[in-house]
C-alpha cells in the first residue's frame, strides 16, 4: 500500500499505481453501468489523484480516454470518474461481486483489488467522515451542522440500475457517490440546497457532502434524508397498469408537485428572462444530427423531426427559462405517504456540466415527464396509448393549477421539447438498453410522421 495520506500523485508514484491497476481497471470500468465510454475501448488511463481515505481503502479520480474520438455517453475529451478501491490480500466470498482483479505488479503486486462501496466496513468508514467535517488532502467534508447524521447506522448498497452508485444507511440517509465527475458544484447539490432554502419541502435536503478541491473544484457525493417506504413513480404506474387500477389521481398531484417545484426553482434561481427559440431549435437540430450518426436507425426520421425544430423557432416565446430539473421521468420522482418528491437534479448525464445549469424553458421537463408515461404505457402488451394519454392529460390538468400557465396550450413547444427528449432517449438506450430502443424509436416514428 503507498504510505501517503494523500497525493495528487508525483508521477513516479502514479505511474506505479497504474502499473498495478491499469490493465484491471481497463477491463472493469467498461463493465460498469456508470462507465459513459463503454463503445470504445479505453486507450487512456491516468490518474488524476490518490487520497487513502483509510487503511485499505484507495480514493481516486482518473481520467480515461478513447483516443479523442468521441461517443455519445463520453466527451472526446476524455471522462473523469470517482473509484474508492478496497485493497487486501484475499477477499471474502461474500464480496465476490466487488471484485475487480488481482494486481499482477507494481507496488499492489499479489493484493486483491475491489470496489468499495460494497463493504460494509468501508461504507460505514465513509459516513464516519462525512459525520466528522474535515479534510483528507484534497477531498472536503462538510455539512449541515443541524442535522446530528447517528453513528454506526448499517450500510447497504443500492442495487438499482443508476447512473451513479448508492449507499443506504440505516434506511434513515441516502449517499450518492457521483461516478462521472465535472468541475464545478453539482447541479444535484447546488438544487436541492438552494430549494431547501425556499422552504421547498418536495425535495430532501442534503445534509452533508463532500468534494475536491483538486484537479479541480467537483462535488463527489451527497447524503440525504432516505425516504423509507417510498417508491418511484415508475413503479407504480408499472403496477397501476398491470392491475387496471387508475393512475390518473397520481398523476394531477405530480403535475401539481412539479408546478410547486419549478416555481421554487424560479424563486431560487430568480433573473433567468425568457428563452430564444431560434437558438433552442438550432441546439436540438445539432443533437438530432449527431444522434443520427451515431444511431443509424435515427436517420429515416430526421426530416420530419427537424420540422418539429423548424416550428419551435417560430413559436411563441413561451413560459421564462428557469433552472430545471433536466431529466425528468417517473423513477425520479417518489411518492412516500400521499406525497411526491422529486429527486436527482443532476439533468441528463450525458450534457456538459454548464448545459444542465443554464436556465432552461420548464416545458423541458414536462416533455420529459410525458415521454414517461409513453415507456410505462409501452411496457404492458398490448400496448395502452390511451392509459398514456390520460395519464398527460391529468399531468398537465394538475400542473396548469399552480402553474399559471397551461402545457397543453403550448403544442409546437411541446412537440419540440418532445421530440428533443425522445432522441436523448434513444442514445441512451442505443448506448446503454439496446432492448430498450424500440420504445423511444416508436415515439420518433409518431413525430416524425405524425407530428403529435
Ligand atoms: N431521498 C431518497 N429516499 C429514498 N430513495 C431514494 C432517495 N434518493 C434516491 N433514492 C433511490 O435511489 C435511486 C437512485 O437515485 P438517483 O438520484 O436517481 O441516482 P442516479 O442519478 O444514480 O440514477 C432512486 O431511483 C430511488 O429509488
Ligand atoms: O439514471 P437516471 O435516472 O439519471 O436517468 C437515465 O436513466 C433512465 C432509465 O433508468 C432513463 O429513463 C428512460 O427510461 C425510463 C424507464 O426506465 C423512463 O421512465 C424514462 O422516461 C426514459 O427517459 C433516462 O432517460 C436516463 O437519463
Amino acid at each position: 500500500m503507498p504510505k501517503t495520506a494523500s497525493v495528487s500523485p508525483r508521477p513516479a508514484l502514479a505511474t506505479d499505481l497504474m502499473t498495478s491497476l491499469g490493465e484491471l481497471l481497463r477491463q472493469w470500468l467498461p463493465r460498469q453501468r456508470w462507465f459513459a465510454g463503454k463503445d470504445r475501448p479505453v486507450s487512456e488511463l491516468g490518474l488524476l489523484s490518490m487520497t487513502e481515505l483509510f487503511p485499505g481503502c484507495l480514493h481516486l479520480l482518473v481520467h480515461t480516454g478513447h483516443g479523442g474520438v468521441p461517443g455519445p455517453g463520453g466527451s472526446s475529451a476524455g471522462d473523469c470518474y470517482q473509484l474508492l478501491l478496497g485493497v487486501r490480500k484475499n477477499l471474502s466470498p461474500r464480496l465476490g461481486r466487488a471484485l475487480i482483479g488481482r494486481a499482477e505488479r507494481g507496488p499492489l503486486a499479489g493484493l486483491t483489488i475491489y470496489d468499495a462501496l460494497h463493504d460494509p466496513r468501508s461504507a460505514q468508514l465513509l459516513l464516519e467522515r462525512l459525520r466528522h467535517p474535515g479534510t483528507a488532502g484534497p477531498l472536503r467534508f462538510e455539512g449541515d451542522p443541524s442535522v446530528p447524521v447517528p453513528a454506526g447506522l448499517p450500510p447497504r448498497l443500492l442495487e438499482t440500475e443508476q447512473s451513479n452508485s448508492s449507499l443506504v444507511y440505516g434506511d434513515e440517509f441516502i449517499l450518492k457517490v457521483f461516478r462521472r465527475i465535472q468541475p464545478g458544484v453539482n447541479p444535484d447539490l447546488e438544487v436541492p440546497v438552494a430549494l431547501a432554502g425556499q422552504g421547498c419541502r418536495r425535495v430532501p435536503a442534503p445534509v452533508a457532502w463532500f468534494r475536491t478541491t483538486h484537479p479541480q473544484g467537483a462535488t463527489l457525493g451527497v447524503l440525504q434524508p432516505y425516504l423509507r417506504d417510498a417508491s418511484d413513480g415508475w413503479a407504480l404506474a408499472l403496477q397501476a397498469l398491470a392491475s387496471g387500477d387508475d393512475f390518473t389521481v397520481q398523476a394531477h398531484e405530480l403535475g401539481r408537485a412539479m408546478a410547486e417545484v419549478h416555481l421554487a426553482l424560479a424563486a431560487a434561481f430568480p433573473g433567468s428572462g425568457h428563452d430564444d427559440n431560434g437558438s433552442t431549435a438550432a441546439a436540438m437540430t445539432e443533437r438530432l444530427n449527431s444522434a443520427a450518426h451515431s444511431v443509424p436507425a435515427l436517420r429515416p426520421f430526421v426530416p420530419g423531426l427537424q420540422s418539429a425544430f423548424g416550428a419551435l423557432a417560430t413559436c411563441d416565446s413561451g413560459p421564462p427559462a428557469q433552472r430545471v430539473h433536466g431529466d425528468l421521468h417517473l423513477g425520479q420522482v417518489l411518492r412516500a405517504g400521499r406525497e411526491w418528491f422529486v429527486i436527482d437534479f443532476e439533468g441528463e448525464p450525458s450534457r456538459p456540466l454548464v448545459e444542465r445549469c443554464a436556465a432552461q424553458s420548464p416545458v423541458r421537463d414536462i416533455a420529459g415527464m410525458l415521454r414517461s408515461f409513453d415507456y410505462a404505457a409501452r411496457q404492458r402488451r398490448p400496448w395502452r396509448p390511451e392509459w398514456a394519454r390520460r395519464c398527460r392529460e391529468a399531468f398537465c390538468g394538475g400542473y396548469a393549477a399552480l402553474a399559471g400557465w397551461d402545457p397543453r396550450k403550448k403544442h409546437g413547444l411541446l412537440r419540440a421539447y418532445e421530440t428533443d427528449r425522445a432522441v436523448y432517449e434513444v442514445l441512451y438506450e442505443a448506448r446503454h438498453r439496446p432492448d430498450w430502443l424500440p420504445v423511444p424509436m416508436a415515439a420518433i416514428e409518431r413525430l416524425a410522421v405524425r407530428g403529435d
